[in-house]
């Protein structure tokens, strides 16, 4: 099917996919569009224009200025001593300002949506310091003057070049200057996402005009694909992730690896900007882009704050904008005439074909996925303090937002069942049990850390569903929920539950109908678990209450969690936690969020996955260290054996949950990391029947696992420990990640460090860079 014939709108749903917002750019334009022409551009399909700042009015007085600047340097060097001539101090020719001729930008009722450009004759980068002098002050100018009539997006024309040498440096000198004169603007930097020979813009500069020694890029000479990033790099460090600088990204002919999509992916992308060179035609003869180049938008599009889309070049130009004019301007001396008049001159009247197309692939992206409704893509990037289970009373509306994430109930209710099946095969044999522990015809449950009692409902129907007869506990130290537990054991569960408001630490453990003393527990679940796996606590939480499970055949549910961690660029967090300036420990804490504009910078190979684990939690561990800890808090006898090597003051009686991990991720292109992306998976269950052993319900947040294990499953977002300062890298580089789980008695928290080593030769590596030790002081408080 051809676009075309794909272009009724009533047919698409639209609001289940990005939006595309379409401008048009003209870079012949040297006046503002007047409303007629403004209005036909808009007719013809496009959502905004852009509009120069000054005319070529302007450029004219500069060029002549600094002509007879010139000519009076010569006369007056021609004076001058030849000492005088190597230090000539003839100061930088001063800008003229502005005058009304200059410019057709005034304050309008649509300056607001207008796209204001810089103009592009401008060269910043220039050795010459009279031209980048004279560069520098028009940019200011012109910044200005937008600033002042209302402009909200002020696009400037990136560095031709990206040589080494004082071009970019002095390039980004120059935006830092000009961002002190907006106080609202928006500076877009406009840069192509890799020097592509051939779409090299064309418009002359000053340098091109006076300095004859501009060297162009040699087109034979092999392309680096991450030198334009390289500049983008400089500029925003300079400027020091300034959140009112954004990129406009040049859309190449040819899209160039994943691995430069993804940088750029990372970055704050504002505007795509699409030349006509870049369309290519099929055989109607109307304009289509590559399926690269439409995986490439695609993606980009899925962005919270999408980039806008800008035609560069597509029309209507300037001819068709005139047809408009003129026939404004004809006084008709008949209505006969001025029909006719109309009927020779008509302009071009329809959608633009671009435009026609633009809209055809808005139409073809993927629609959303449960993963990206409008409610969960409102949380991407967003930041957020861990809970604290342990340590703070949930509200209820937390424990709803769990309750909405049915894939994790699920997945519970698949292990439970699971568990509650091989627990018969596997007690069944020695069904008369010992002295110890006499066999029990009810299967002992517990659920512990209860909340308002979905995974109780859970085990209910998993016992249902196996024909097992249970006798159910819950336990919960949070008075409010287990208000609430109360109302649901008599409306929903007929009063077949046992309430146990406690910290499922000091439990005394459960005592069966009829029973005068504590019995063991056969499955006992829990859902403790943070976004890094052990960060809310379920290791201390389950030590305390590990000693009431049967022993050997006693299961926990989770059997066990591991904790991940690949190092990230996302320059739009970085930004965000460093203009927390109230906070000065905003990068001493680990945030949840659920991370999306970023670029994950290590390479998936064999023995260094882009995802490492590291560490893991299994339950039951050895009983006697998980007394010991439960005792040592005062939930029963007091035993304490002080752990070698414990913390610094501390018994060392949480010891045993302490962990360090060293990781080596391979980086073969150079980029920045911002911090570290974390996530857990958990083993629900693993069978332990012969035959099955191996078999697992599991549940993973790992981007490249969560399809496979608990696809569309919502309940946990990444966490992100944060770099103070942006962490460079060379190409070939490693970069070693040291991170150790910390705990004293009361408290436990996490340490992480980073280290770059570059390759210098075959078996060779040195040290380049590290960043800080980094310090999370307390996560949670075990008390
Ligand atoms: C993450 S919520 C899960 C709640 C519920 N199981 C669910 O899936 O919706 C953890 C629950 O454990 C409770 N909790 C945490 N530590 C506890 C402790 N030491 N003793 C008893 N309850 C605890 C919290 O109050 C909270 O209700």
């Amino acid at each position: 099917m051809s676009y075309s014939g794909a272009l009724n709108p009533a047919s698409e749903d639209y609001e289940s996919r990005p939006h595309y917002y379409i401008g048009q750019h003209d870079s012949d334009r040297c006046e503002v569009l007047d409303d007629d022409q403004y209005n036909q551009v808009l007719n013809s399909g496009f959502n905004f224009v852009t509009a120069p700042i000054t005319n070529r009015h302007f450029f004219q007085r500069v060029v002549d200025q600094h002509k007879e600047f010139l000519a009076e340097r010569q006369e007056w060097s021609e004076r001058l001593t030849p000492a005088q001539r190597t230090n000539p101090s003839l100061p930088v020719p001063i800008v003229p300002t502005l005058t009304d001729e200059d410019t057709s930008l005034y304050p309008s009722h649509h300056i607001g949506s207008l796209i204001t450009y810089a103009s592009p004759w401008i060269d910043l980068c220039s050795r010459d310091p009279y031209i980048s002098g004279i560069s520098r002050q028009v940019l200011n100018m012109e910044v200005a003057y937008a600033n002042f009539c209302g402009a909200r997006t002020i696009v400037i024309p990136g560095p031709r070049q990206d040589e080494s040498g004082p071009g970019v440096a002095q390039y980004a000198r120059a935006i830092q200057e000009a961002l002190l004169q907006v106080t609202r603007a928006n500076l877009i930097i406009h840069l192509p996402m890799y020097r592509e020979p051939l779409l090299e813009e064309k418009c002359e500069t000053l340098s091109d005009i006076f300095d004859g020694s501009r060297i162009d890029a040699d087109p034979k000479k092999e392309i680096d694909i991450f030198t334009s990033w390289d500049s983008w790099h400089t500029i925003r460090s300079v400027c020091e992730y300034s959140s009112r600088l954004f990129l406009a990204l040049r859309i190449p002919r040819r899209v160039p690896e994943k691995a430069l999509q993804e940088r750029w992916f990372s970055e704050p992308l504002h505007f795509l900007t699409i030349g006509q060179a870049v369309f290519q035609t099929n055989r109607a003869g109307n304009p289509t882009l590559s399926k690269h180049h439409q995986d490439l938008i695609n993606r980009y599009m899925r962005l919270k704050n999408a980039p806008w889309i800008i035609l560069n070049d597509v029309g209507p130009n300037a001819e068709d904008l005139g047809v408009a004019r003129a026939i404004k301007a004809i006084e008709y001396p008949s209505l006969a005439e001025a029909s006719k008049a109309l009927q020779e001159r008509k302009p071009k009247s329809g959608l633009n074909d671009y435009v026609s197309y633009m809209k055809y692939l808005e139409r073809q992206q993927p629609p959303f996925t449960a993963m990206e409704t409008p409610a969960l893509s409102s949380f991407q990037d967003w930041l957020q303090s861990p809970l604290q289970p342990l340590a703070d009373n949930l509200e209820s509306a937390t424990y709803e937002v769990f309750e909405g994430d049915p894939v994790k109930y699920d997945q519970y209710q698949a292990a439970i069942t699971e568990a509650m099946a091989e627990w018969k095969i596997l007690k069944k044999p020695s069904a008369l049990g010992t002295e110890a522990e006499p066999y029990n015809p009810e299967l002992i449950c517990a659920v512990a850390g209860a909340g308002r009692g979905p995974l109780v409902t859970r085990v209910l129907r998993a016992a249902a569903a196996t024909n097992t007869k249970i006798q159910l506990w819950a336990v919960e130290k949070n008075q409010n929920a287990f208000v609430y537990l109360l109302n649901k054991n008599k409306k929903e569960w007929n009063g077949q539950v046992t309430l146990v408001k406690t910290d499922m630490r000091g439990w005394g453990g459960p005592i069966p109908r009829g029973a005068t003393a504590p019995v063991k527990v056969d499955i006992l679940v829990s859902e403790l678990l943070g976004s890094f796996g052990d960060n809310e606590l379920s290791p201390e939480c389950l030590d305390g209450i590990q000693h009431h499970l049967s022993h050997p055949n006693g299961i926990s549910i989770p059997h066990s969690y591991t904790a991940h961690l690949s190092p990230i660029s996302t320059p739009r967090l970085f930004a965000d936690i460093s203009s927390r300036e109230s906070d000065p420990h905003a990068f001493e804490i680990p945030y949840v969020v659920r991370l999306f504009q970023l670029d994950f910078v290590a390479q998936k190979v064999p023995n260094h996955p882009r995802f490492q684990q590291a560490w893991e939690f299994i339950h039951p561990v050895g009983i006697n260290r998980a007394d010991d800890f439960a005792m040592q808090h005062g939930f029963g006898k007091k035993y304490v054996t002080p752990g070698g090597g414990a913390m610094y003051g501390s018994n060392g009686t949480n010891e045993h949950n302490a962990r360090h991990t060293h990781l080596t991720f391979v980086c073969p292109t150079r980029g920045v990391i911002h911090g570290l992306a974390g996530y857990f998976e958990s083993t629900l269950y693993e069978s332990q029947v012969e035959g099955r052993e191996g078999e697992k319900v599991e549940i993973s947040i790992l981007p490249d696992q969560i399809d496979w294990k608990s696809k569309d499953m919502i309940s946990w977002f990444p966490i992100f420990f944060p770099l103070k300062k942006p962490l460079y890298f060379p190409q070939d580089t490693e970069l070693e990640v040291s991170m150790w789980r910390q705990t004293d008695d009361t408290k436990v928290w996490y340490e992480w460090l980073v280290e770059v080593y570059a390759w210098v030769g075959p078996q060779s590596r040195i040290k380049v860079g590290a960043s800080e030790m980094h310090s999370s002081k307390k996560v949670a408080c075990l008390m």
